[in-house]
This record gives structure tokens, C-alpha cells and sequence, in this order.
């Protein structure tokens, strides 16, 4: 269905290539250097598409126009404050306990470059976390070291299955990738 086009994802994330491959869109990886900086006063629902926007441009040059070009980023967001990976053990316990009983949201900004054009979007999810006691916020951050996810934790696993109540909005977002409309944009190429 998507033959024909060479797909680049501009992303380390293993989750990111594993959406793509569940969606059946063949794909290339190729891993961008970007520094994920932003200017301190861009409104917070701006910077995953402006950090996207950066990986791409970080790849963009390694390929030809023809070529299709993704790149994305997510942020968790809480009393409108970035939370972005955590730094260490403690700062992923500190992160965990702020989301606990809390409802925070999480935003994955997506920039899909093709022919000269860029087509760019963001989708937010609202995660709403149950309390969360002490022992299951170390348990998990020993067992499952999420320091490669932003807001120190990953919906896919373990604290998702038993520390979110419900969300309001597309799962595969929150994992880093709104798959269904990176999949619609790409038909529509
Ligand atoms: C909130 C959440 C994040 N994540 C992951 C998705 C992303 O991989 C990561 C957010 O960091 P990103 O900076 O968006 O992505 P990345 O550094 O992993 O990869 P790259 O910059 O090369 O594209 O957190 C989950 O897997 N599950 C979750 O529930």
C-alpha cells in the first residue's frame, strides 16, 4: 500500500519503529544528532513540533527530495511544565510521584517532509495516573529504568497496565508516534 516511496524515520526510538512496522509502512532509519533545544518563551504546545522539526533538519540533507522524511518528539506536560526524561534514579521517583493521582497530558509533535514540502502536526493525549505508592513508583523505575521516556514512564509497560486509570485521546501517542495519522498523511503523499 505505501510501495514506492523511500521512508526515512529520523529517530532512535524503538518504539517509533516498531508503530511504523505495525502499520506495515516499510522504512529506513536513520538517527539524528539534533540538539533538543527550544527558546525559553515558545508556548510549551509549540516545542515538540519545533524539536521534531529539528530532527528532521538534522537528516533532511542526507536524502533526496523524493525521498519521505519523518521525524517526531514527545513531551509530557504537567501544570502546563515540561517533563522531559528523567536525569537520574531519584529525578525519576520525583517525576513519578508529580504524576501520581494526577492527570497530566502528553503531546508528540510529528514533521513529515516530502517533495519540498513539510506537512507538520501535533496530537495530545490526557493521561490520567492513579495514586501511586512509594514502593510500585521504585519498583518500577528499578525494574523498567525509564530513563529514555519522557515523564519517566512508558504506557506500554507495567505501571500502564496497573498506574493508568484511563486516558482521553490516541494511545500510540503517548508510546511517541499518532501512527493512524502519520499513516493517513502518507497515503495522502
Ligand atoms: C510517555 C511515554 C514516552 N515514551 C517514549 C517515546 C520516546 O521514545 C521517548 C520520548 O523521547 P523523544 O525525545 O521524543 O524521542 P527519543 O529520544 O526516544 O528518540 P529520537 O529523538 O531519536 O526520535 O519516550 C514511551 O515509550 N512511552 C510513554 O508512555
Amino acid at each position: 500500500m505505501y510501495a514506492g516511496k523511500r521512508v526515512i524515520l529520523a529517530s532512535q526510538s524503538p518504539r517509533r519503529r516498531q508503530l511504523l512496522e505495525q502499520a506495515g509502512i516499510p522504512f529506513e532509519v536513520m538517527v539524528s544528532d539534533a540538539e533538543e533545544t527550544f527558546p525559553p518563551e515558545m508556548p510549551a504546545a509549540e516545542v515538540p513540533v519545533h524539536i521534531a522539526r529539528l530532527k528532521a533538519n538534522a537528516v533532511s540533507a542526507s536524502f533526496g527530495k523524493e525521498d519521505v522524511v519523518i521525524a517526531a518528539d514527545t513531551i509530557v506536560l504537567l501544570d502546563k511544565k515540561i517533563i522531559g526524561k528523567p536525569v537520574d534514579r531519584t529525578d525519576a521517583i520525583n517525576i513519578l510521584s508529580s504524576l501520581s493521582g494526577r492527570i497530566h497530558e502528553v503531546i508528540t509533535g510529528v514533521v513529515i517532509r516530502f517533495n519540498g514540502s513539510e506537512d507538520a502536526f501535533s496530537q495530545t493525549t490526557e493521561v490520567h495516573f492513579k495514586p501511586l505508592s512509594r514502593e510500585q513508583i521504585e519498583y518500577y523505575v528499578d525494574h523498567y529504568q525509564p530513563f529514555d521516556k519522557a515523564g519517566a514512564y512508558a504506557i506500554q509497560e507495567w505501571i500502564g497496565a496497573v498506574g493508568i486509570d484511563r486516558i482521553n485521546g490516541c494511545f500510540y501517542n503517548v508510546m511517541g508516534l499518532p501512527i493512524s495519522q502519520v499513516a493517513e498523511r502518507l497515503t495522502r503523499l
